[in-house]
């Protein structure tokens, strides 16, 4: 086990000036796609960096939600981010899509600083990062078809490359029979997954979920799980926040806890834990 203790680079990199078309292959460069049989775990460029970060809410002013926090996410890694409510992951978590910014300390992702990327850049980011959430988000008066092609086509994509990526991206969650179906015509775990179609669509070298089982029964949980394992093996770094204490058992995979703002344990192949 190791205690947060890999230390951040503390580059620092200069968010650039082009126009946003070179701002989108700078950041897909900087984010490669891996392929399957070549996951390398802590190699090269980390896809995230917290360079002693600390965020501290206005309302809060003594008690920090993050408090100094730093670690290295690389790329094809599968994390479960754990701690009690109130520990700091929903505010990790948005750090990372720059919905909000940290108090101090840097964020990179990829080659990317979050601290200092301009507003205009944020969208550019966040085409890079999927992001699935424990109630879905789905559209109710979308089908399913149409709640995957809505992510493509707010990003600009042909008609031609919805109709290739969206069957596609349903047929690898299990849901190719489910193209027309309304979200209120399937089960929590058939949501689930077409939320999870619709984060990869773009194929995203990394995915953000936020208790993405917390709706589900435990075996509906396995499955949602299973995919997410899957998803990884594509080279696609997964960040899981939960409470799923089995999942987090089971799967034995790198474990960050926050407890009260601070890192308080960073375990490969870890375990959810007395600790939280
Ligand atoms: N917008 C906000 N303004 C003030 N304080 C906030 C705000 N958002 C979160 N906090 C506080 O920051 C701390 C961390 O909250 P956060 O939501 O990140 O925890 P969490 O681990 O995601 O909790 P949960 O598991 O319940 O979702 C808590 O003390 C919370 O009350």
């Amino acid at each position: 086990m190791s205690q947060g203790g890999r230390g951040a680079h503390g580059r620092h990199r200069s968010a650039g000036g082009a126009g946003s078309l070179s701002a989108t292959s700078q950041l897909s460069q900087s984010l490669p796609e891996l392929d399957v049989n070549d996951v390398p775990t802590r190699m090269g460029m980390p896809v995230i960096t917290f360079d002693h970060v600390t965020k501290v809410y206005a309302a809060q002013p003594k008690k920090p939600a993050l408090d100094n926090i730093t670690l290295e996410v690389f790329a094809g890694e599968f994390i479960f981010l754990v701690g009690h409510s109130g520990s700091g992951k929903s505010t990790f978590i948005k750090l990372l899509t720059r919905e909000i910014k940290p108090t101090s300390g840097k964020i990179y992702v990829a080659d990317e600083d979050l601290t200092t990327m301009r507003n205009w850049r944020v969208p550019y980011l966040r085409r890079n990062i999927g992001c699935v959430f424990q109630d879905f988000k789905l559209l109710p008066n979308k089908t399913v078809f149409e709640n995957v092609a809505f992510a493509l086509e707010v990003i600009g994509k042909s008609r031609h490359v919805i109709k290739t990526q969206v069957p596609e991206v349903l047929r690898l969650v299990g849901l190719a029979d489910k193209l027309n179906k309304y979200p209120d015509q399937l089960s929590g775990g058939e949501q689930q997954r077409v939320s999870i179609a619709r984060a990869i669509v773009n194929r995203p070298p990394l995915l953000i979920c936020d208790e993405p089982t917390g709706n589900l029964d435990p075996q509906t949980s396995r499955g949602i799980m299973d995919l997410l394992e899957r998803i990884n093996r594509t080279g696609t770094t997964v960040v899981i926040a939960t409470h799923d204490r089995e999942m987090v058992d089971n799967m034995r995979r790198r474990v960050i806890v926050l407890d009260r703002g601070h890192l308080t344990r960073d375990q490969e192949r870890g375990v959810y834990g007395s600790d939280v």
